[in-house]
């Protein structure tokens, strides 16, 4: 009997699985919107986990640092329940701006309550309440994610989910040769958060560059 995943090309595995996603009008839009400004977004695979997740999650109140031009919150909002409430962080006020006109203009806009937060999250994150989301969405720049990560377990409420992108530092946590600053700092937040076993149930995932799931007890 074969066994899985002895002789699996795992290339074809991954770009079957990136490609399997039909996304939607309004992710496509943000798609487009991210491409003209030149900002990255989470790939079909990671938005369409998110779409998941926040459905099963039933999440009344979600929380994002680093909205892009929108693809991930677009994501979001599609998983989300009407009613139920967004905020979404971004230094960048352009890419925010036209986050905020997609996402406005369809209607995720009109059925979801959507709080868009210009600044820095290390200045912003500490102002909002403390226990009070249910899912969370970290995809910042690699070098202010450890720390941004630690500010976003404090936001959640217990039960939530903590969801981080490129947790992997585009794949240098996984080459053991890799020491240098900001990829001692991902190894060292995803090590020291497993091992807080009483306090989270963690998984990562191979997706993208590394997603990682933080549950949090
Ligand atoms: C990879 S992009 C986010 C992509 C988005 N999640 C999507 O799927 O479309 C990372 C974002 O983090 C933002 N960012 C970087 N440093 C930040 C900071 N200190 N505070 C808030 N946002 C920051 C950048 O402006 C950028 O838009």
């Amino acid at each position: 009997m074969q066994q899985r995943g002895r002789g699996t090309d795992r290339n074809a595995v991954w770009a079957f699985t990136e490609e399997f996603p039909q996304e939607s009008d309004d992710l496509r839009a943000a798609r487009r919107a991210a491409q003209s400004l030149g900002a990255d977004a989470v790939s079909a695979q990671v938005a369409s986990l998110l779409t998941v997740l926040a459905a099963t999650k039933n999440a009344q109140n979600v929380l994002e640092i680093g909205t892009g031009a929108g693809v991930s919150t677009v994501a979001l909002l599609e998983g989300m329940q009407p009613g139920t409430a967004m905020t979404t962080v971004d230094i960048d006020a352009s890419r925010i701006q036209r986050a905020r006109t997609i996402i406005m203009e369809s209607r995720l806009g009109k059925n979801h309550r959507v709080r868009t937060i210009t600044g820095d999250a290390q200045q912003v994150l500490p102002r909002l309440s403390t226990g009070s989301y249910d899912l969370a969405l970290v995809d910042v720049s690699s070098n202010i994610t450890e720390l941004t990560v630690y500010q976003a377990l404090a936001l959640l409420k217990a039960g939530g989910l903590l969801v981080v992108h490129n947790a992997l530092n585009a794949g240098s946590v996984a080459n053991p040769a890799a020491r240098d600053e900001t990829t001692a700092a991902h190894r060292r937040m995803i090590n020291d958060i497993a091992e807080c076993t009483d306090d989270v149930y963690v998984s990562l995932l191979h997706a993208e560059s590394g997603v990682y799931l933080v549950y949090k007890r």
